[in-house]
């Protein structure tokens, strides 16, 4: 039977559709204009797309309208690419441009870069209301999505652990004011209606933060279900136990897709250059008004980013951050033959960099 994929192809314009309309299979799936717009109606219809839910060692598990096999590995994807479904031979797959792609370069000799997961609309960087907040992490996190060209949202949990979660948001709001702020008790009935907004059916999420704040209870919270196991934080380390092992996306039932990787968990620095020129657009373009194109902001004469601090128009601890997470990227995307060399350049700089604040604080 040849279905007919016409509906799918990009309409007139962009107009919003009726909210009350259901989706197709394909469009619950995450489907949209964007991956439409890449092929015509015979193309669609002689291979139609599947959305690649899991990478296991032998294939991908994909799914589409009235679709769900799993294909041998061949086409290089990753979980939440669409795929053009070759169905004579499968491995022959085209994938389709990417919406937003998180990747990390790979431990080892070759370092090769991992595609870890592909078209995720938004990424929910969670944190809680106590020992695991942290505004350097929280820019770690929204320089890797604005990298992957994803809307970060940062969520605050354990607010019922709190006396008044107001200065917490406040903080996170500071760091950037294109990043939306929410905070909220992540259990019980809370996130669902808090979130409501990006977890609409046909969207794409994924939580990222350290363990123990509470990704999994999110993500329970959302299926309505108890789908992924919570463990309680271990009193000794204040972490959670590792309770979800297999990547995966999946569908929450009457909403949006959820994806829940490892690699998403281990997330590291690396390449997101353009991210963090993104997060820090200020101080980049102070930079570029540096006399030296190589300035440290240290020392050098006619440094544009050490006038605006004496001036009072950046942050001091905000500079300090940028410098570290400018410096932390670039170790991490460095060769390592290239590292040898920096290993010790980066010691001095990280010395340098704690001694700057140690001054501060006096
Ligand atoms: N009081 C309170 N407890 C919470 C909240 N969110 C999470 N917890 C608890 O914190 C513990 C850890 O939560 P998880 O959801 O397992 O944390 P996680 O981020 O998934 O942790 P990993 O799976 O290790 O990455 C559990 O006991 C949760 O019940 C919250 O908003 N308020
Ligand atoms: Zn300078």
């Amino acid at each position: 039977m040849v279905r007919d994929y016409s509906a799918f192809l990009p309409g007139k314009g962009d107009a919003p559709e009726p909210a009350s309309r259901a989706l197709s299979a394909l469009e619950a799936l995450g489907w949209k204009n964007f991956f439409a717009q890449q092929i015509d109606a015979e193309a669609l219809a002689e291979t139609p797309p599947v959305r690649v839910l899991s990478v296991h060692r032998g294939g991908l598990h994909v799914a589409g309208d009235g679709i769900d096999m799993l294909i041998p590995t061949g086409p290089e994807a990753t979980v939440g690419d669409w795929l053009l479904l070759d169905r004579v031979l499968p491995k022959s797959s085209r994938v389709l441009e990417r919406a937003s792609l998180i990747k990390r370069r790979a431990a080892g000799h070759d370092r090769r870069v991992q595609l870890i997961a592909a078209n995720i609309d938004t990424l929910f960087v969670v944190t809680s209301c106590n020992q695991d907040f942290n505004l350097a992490r929280l820019e770690r996190y929204l320089a890797l999505a604005f990298d992957a060209e994803i809307e970060p949202v940062i969520l605050l949990t354990k607010t019922d652990l709190v006396d008044d979660p107001a200065p917490y948001v406040e903080e996170a709001r500071s760091l950037s004011d294109r990043v939306q702020v929410v905070a909220l008790d992540a259990r019980g009935g809370e996130p669902a209606q808090a979130l409501a907004d990006w977890c609409k059916p046909g969207r794409t999420v994924a939580f990222v933060g350290s363990s123990g704040v509470g990704k999994s209870t999110l993500t329970n919270a959302l299926s309505g279900a108890r789908a992924v196991a919570t463990q309680g934080i271990r009193e000794d380390d204040a972490k959670g136990r590792h309770t979800t092992t297999h990547r995966e996306l999946h569908p929450v039932p009457g909403g949006c897709m959820l994806l829940d990787t490892p690699g998403m968990r281990e997330l590291q620095l690396t390449d997101v250059a353009a991210g963090i020129a993104e997060l820090f657009e200020d101080i980049e373009e102070l930079a570029a008004g540096c006399r030296f194109r190589d300035c440290g902001h240290e020392t050098e004469p006619g440094c544009a980013v050490r006038a605006a601090l004496d001036e009072g128009r950046i942050d001091a601890p905000r500079l300090a951050r940028w410098r570290k997470l400018k410096a932390e990227d670039e170790f991490n995307s460095a060769s390592l033959q290239q590292r040898r060399g920096k290993d010790k350049a980066f010691g001095k700089m990280v010395r340098g960099v704690m001694k700057d604040k140690a001054r501060q604080k006096r």
